[in-house]
C-alpha cells in the first residue's frame, strides 16, 4: 500500500518542528537526507555500471541536500560533478561546498556540456518550497533534464513541479518525468503523478511525529537510509 502523502505546507512545519522542539540541527537533517540520495543513486546505479554523476544544485535545502550526496558519491568511488549556478551567501552551503573542492570535486558552470559525459543526473534543484514559474537561470536546466536521454534521480520533487498538483501543463518542465524519486521523510502530493522508481529516505521521524502529520515510517530493513516504495 502506497505511503501517506505530506503537502509542502505541512513538510515546512514538520522541518521547523524537527528543528526546535525535536532538537535536531538542519545540518543533521541535511546529512542525513544528502547520504540517502547517495544510497538510492547507489542502488539505482553501482558505481562498476558508470560512475559519472552530474548533480543540479538549486539555492535551497533541496540544493544543500545535493552537495552532501555528491561528498558520499565520492567516497563510494563516483566522479561526481556539480552544477551549481546561484550559490548564496549561507554559510552551511559555503561550508558544503568547501568540503567538495577539498576532494577535488569539480564544479561547471555549463551544465548542458556536460551531459555528453554523464551516466547518471541528480535533479537537486528545488523541493517543497518551490512556486510559480521557474526563474533564471533554472529554465534550459530543466529543459536539459526533460529532453536528455540520461536518467535522472530527483530529491524530494522533479524540479519545476507542482508539489501538490505535480507536472506542469506549460514551460521547461512540461513532459518532465524523471526515472527516480526520492522523497525525504515522506512522499509529496505529487507523486501520485509519478511513474518511476520510489524511494523515500531521511530516516529520523519519530513515531510521535508520524502520529502528529498522519505519516507513515517506511519499512527500513537494517542499515539502509532508503527504501523502495510504490509511488501510488
Ligand atoms: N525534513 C526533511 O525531509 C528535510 C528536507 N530537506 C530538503 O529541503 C528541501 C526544502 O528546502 P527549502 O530550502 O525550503 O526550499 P527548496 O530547496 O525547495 O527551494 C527554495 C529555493 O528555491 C527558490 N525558488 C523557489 N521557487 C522558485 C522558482 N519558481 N524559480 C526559481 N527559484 C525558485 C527559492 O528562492 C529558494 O532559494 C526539501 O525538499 C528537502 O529536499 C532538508 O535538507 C532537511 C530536512
Ligand atoms: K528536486
Amino acid at each position: 500500500m502506497a505511503l501517506r502523502t505530506l503537502g509542502a505546507k505541512a513538510a515546512a512545519a514538520l522541518d521547523q518542528e524537527l528543528m526546535s522542539t525535536g532538537a535536531f540541527s538542519l545540518d543533521q537533517l541535511m546529512e542525513l537526507a544528502g547520504l540517502s540520495v547517495s544510497q538510492a543513486l547507489f542502488k539505482l546505479q553501482p558505481p562498476s555500471k558508470g560512475n559519472r554523476i552530474l548533480i543540479a544544485v538549486g539555492p535551497g535545502n533541496n540544493g544543500g541536500d545535493g552537495l552532501v550526496a555528491a561528498r558520499h558519491l565520492w567516497h563510494y568511488g563516483y566522479k561526481p560533478t556539480v552544477y551549481y549556478p546561484k550559490q548564496p551567501k549561507n554559510e552551511l552551503y559555503q561550508r558544503l561546498a568547501q568540503q567538495l573542492r577539498d576532494l577535488h570535486i569539480p564544479f561547471t558552470s555549463d551544465f548542458s556540456s556536460q551531459l555528453s559525459s554523464t551516466d547518471y543526473i541528480i535533479d537537486s534543484i528545488f523541493g517543497f518550497s518551490f512556486s510559480g514559474e521557474v526563474r533564471e537561470p533554472f529554465p534550459s536546466v530543466i529543459s536539459a533534464l526533460q529532453s536528455s536521454k540520461i536518467p535522472v534521480l530527483a530529491v524530494d520533487a522533479p524540479s519545476s513541479w507542482n508539489i501538490e498538483t505535480g507536472p506542469p501543463d506549460e514551460g521547461p518542465g512540461k513532459g518532465y518525468n524523471p526515472d527516480a524519486l526520492i522523497s525525504l521523510t515522506a512522499p509529496k502530493p505529487l507523486v501520485k503523478w509519478f511513474e518511476g522508481k520510489h524511494f523515500v529516505g531521511g530516516r529520523f521521524l519519530t513515531q510521535d511525529m508520524a502520529d502528529k502529520y498522519k505519516l507513515d515510517i517506511p519499512p527500513y530493513e537494517g542499515l539502509d537510509q532508503v527504501v523502495e516504495v510504490p509511488a501510488k
